[in-house]
C-alpha cells in the first residue's frame, strides 16, 4: 500500500478499519501486563484510534500517522484543544501526554522518543503488504530496548480469499519477521474468532476470520 492509498482513504473518509470502540484486548490483556514503571507507549500507524485515549489514561502516548486528517480528527472529535508544530520531517500534534507525529513512520528517529516501554500495534503490520512487512518490523525493533514489550493485534483469514488490506499475518509469519532478533520471545495470548466475519466497520466475504493477540518481548 503506498501513501497515496492511505491519504485517499482519509480524504474520502473510507475508514472501514477504524473501530468505534476501544479494543477489548486492552482491558482483557494489557491491563494485567502493565508494570508500575511503564510510562510510554508508541502506537505506530495509529490513525485516529480510540485505543490511544485508553492508553493515555495510563501512559504517555506517542502515535505515528501519515495523515494530517487523522491527527486533527483524533483531537477534534474529542474536543481536545491540541497544539501543532513542525518538528523536522514531522508535524507534531500534541495535548498533555498525547503526541501524534504526523509523517512517514519509516522516517521517525528513535532518538525523538525517549524510552519506549510498550509498542501497541493494532492494524499496523496487517495494513502493510508482505513486501513492506520486514522493513516495518525492523523499524519497530529500532525503538526497542530489553525492557520494551510489543502488544500486536493481527488478523487471520485464508489469504487466497481476499486481496487485503488487511493482510492476514499468521503465527509462523510473525516468527519469521521477528527472527532477525533471536533473543525475542513471541507468545500468542489470544484468538478471537469473528463468526460474523466482521472486522471493525466491514464484513468480509471470507470463510473464517479471527483476530489474534501476541506479546513480543526479550
Ligand atoms: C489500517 S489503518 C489502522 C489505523 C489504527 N492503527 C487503527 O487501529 O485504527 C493504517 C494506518 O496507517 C497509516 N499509515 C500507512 N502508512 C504509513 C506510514 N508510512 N507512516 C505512518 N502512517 C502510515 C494510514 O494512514 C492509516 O491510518
Amino acid at each position: 500500500m503506498d501513501k497515496i492509498f492511505w491519504h485517499n482513504c482519509w480524504e474520502r473518509n473510507t475508514l472501514g478499519f477504524h473501530q468505534q470502540e476501544i479494543h477489548p484486548f486492552l482491558s482483557r490483556y494489557l491491563e494485567k501486563l502493565l508494570r508500575d514503571e511503564d510510562k510510554h507507549v508508541l502506537v505506530p500507524l495509529c490513525g485516529k484510534s480510540l485505543d490511544m485515549a485508553w492508553l493515555a489514561e495510563r501512559m504517555q502516548v506517542s502515535g505515528a500517522e501519515l495523515s494530517e486528517i487523522a491527527c486533527r480528527d483524533f483531537f477534534q472529535e474529542k474536543d481536545i484543544p491540541y497544539q501543532s508544530r513542525r518538528e523536522g520531517d514531522f508535524q507534531l500534534f500534541s495535548y498533555d501526554n498525547l503526541n501524534l507525529w504526523q509523517g512517514d513512520f519509516f522516517k521517525l528517529a528513535p532518538k525523538l522518543l525517549s524510552g519506549v516501554d510498550w509498542i501497541y500495534d493494532r492494524a499496523a503490520l496487517i495494513a502493510l503488504p508482505e513486501a513492506m512487512q520486514q522493513a516495518y518490523v525492523d523499524k519497530l525493533l529500532s525503538f526497542m530496548t530489553e525492557d520494551t514489550r510489543i502488544l500486536l493485534v493481527s488478523v487471520e483469514y485464508p489469504s487466497e480469499e481476499m486481496p487485503g488490506p488487511p493482510f492476514p499475518v499468521f503465527e509462523q509469519d510473525l516468527r519469521r519477521l521477528f527472527a532477525v532478533n533471536k533473543k525475542l520471545k513471541i507468545e500468542k495470548l489470544a484468538t478471537l474468532p469473528h463468526e460474523d466475519k466482521r472486522f471493525a466497520q466491514r464484513t468480509f466475504d471470507v470463510s473464517s476470520l479471527a483476530e489474534t493477540l501476541y506479546l513480543i518481548r526479550y
